[in-house]
């Protein structure tokens, strides 16, 4: 089946130079006037495999089409060119929870396609590393599993391994959530709090992923694979990381540049949304929306943080 990609950043380039490896792919963009060199993924030259348009209606010609948009971008997106996107293969790779709906992207498309086959592609995977042929290992769900299996071979290269899985929910749910934790482990280096203090943020980040992940129908093996755990370790650990930068800067009181991807953001605020609604317990997302909002100060929220009641782990 042909694939085309929906979206030409830095993720979206990258999973189109991988996938190439495989066969032809059509790379769609809004703005494509950088050619066959994106500058978010700067000194990699696209292959020839791979051919970039700005036409939308010739990209979604492909059967299958990689949704390689922010999540807050997704739903507009797919409520403006619905009549397109029917009846496909739709793979989302957006880590995040939209704001307004408080779903994740697997739910914004079954609203807007509901005849479509659903997928997420996500999992511990820089864009720069992919693009330049890093060996990554991935986690494509899909509920359906003769189209799980069949995406799983199309996407799959000798540097790309997929491992697949039934549980939608938990993948993408593992990814969004872990760029807010992503900004707090940010935080406490950028504060001078030390690794200490990170390995505690992790820990107890993935505590509250794993809460409100299997409130809402996720598998905890889920949250504990390539797309909870593996992301969450990579972004807390990486400077590549654009999250973790972010919260990098806010502990440094530092600006960051606005015109950045920074999905932790926005879905810590979903979260805390979430978390309300559902009654749930997730003090580290309601400090990162606070944060990044300009709502608390560093040293508040590390206070609040460690004076909560004492409670078994
Ligand atoms: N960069 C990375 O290493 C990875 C990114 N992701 C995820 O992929 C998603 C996309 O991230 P990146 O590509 O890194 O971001 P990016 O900031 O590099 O690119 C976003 C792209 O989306 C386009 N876009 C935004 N709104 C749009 C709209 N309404 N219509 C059409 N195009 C629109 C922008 O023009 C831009 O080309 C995010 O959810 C991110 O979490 C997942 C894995 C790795
Ligand atoms: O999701 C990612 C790596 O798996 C990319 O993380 P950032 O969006 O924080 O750069």
């Amino acid at each position: 089946m042909s694939v085309a990609i929906l979206g030409a950043g830095a993720f979206g380039t990258a999973l189109a130079i991988a996938i190439s490896a495989n066969g032809p792919v059509t790379l769609w963009g809004r703005d494509i006037s950088w050619g066959r060199e994106n500058p978010r993924l700067p000194g990699i030259t696209l292959p020839d495999q791979v051919t970039v348009t700005a036409d939308l209606q010739a990209a979604t010609q492909a059967g299958t089409l990689l949704l390689a948009l922010p999540a807050q971008a997704l739903g507009a997106f797919l409520s403006e060119h619905a009549d397109l996107l029917q009846d496909k293969w739709l793979v989302s790779t957006a880590k995040g929870i939209d704001l307004t709906r408080l779903t994740g992207p697997s739910t914004l498309i079954a609203e807007v396609c509901p005849k479509a086959t659903i997928a997420v592609l996500t999992g511990p995977s820089f864009a720069a590393d992919i693009a330049r042929g890093l060996p990554t290992a991935l986690t494509l769900a899909c509920a359906e599993d003769r189209a799980a299996q069949a995406l799983q071979q199309m996407l799959s290269t000798p540097v790309l391994r997929l491992y697949r899985t039934p549980d939608v929910t938990g993948a993408e749910l593992g990814g969004a959530l872990k760029n807010v934790i992503a900004i707090a482990a940010g935080v406490v280096i950028g504060a001078g709090f030390g690794d200490s203090a990170r390995a505690a943020i992790i820990t107890r980040g993935f505590a509250e992923m794993t809460r409100l992940a299997t409130h809402l129908g996720a598998r905890p093996e889920t949250l504990a694979g390539l797309s909870g755990l593996g992301d969450l370790t990579l972004t807390c650990t990486s400077v590549q990381s654009r999250n973790f930068r972010f919260g990098q800067a806010l502990g440094k009181g530092e600006d960051f540049d606005p015109a950045t991807t920074v999905e932790g953001a926005a879905t810590a605020r979903a979260v805390t949304a979430l978390a309300e609604k559902l009654g749930l317990d997730m003090p580290i997302a309601a400090m990162v929306a606070k944060l990044s909002q300009g709502g608390a100060s560093v040293e508040h929220a590390a206070e609040y943080l460690m004076t909560r009641p004492l409670k078994e782990e």
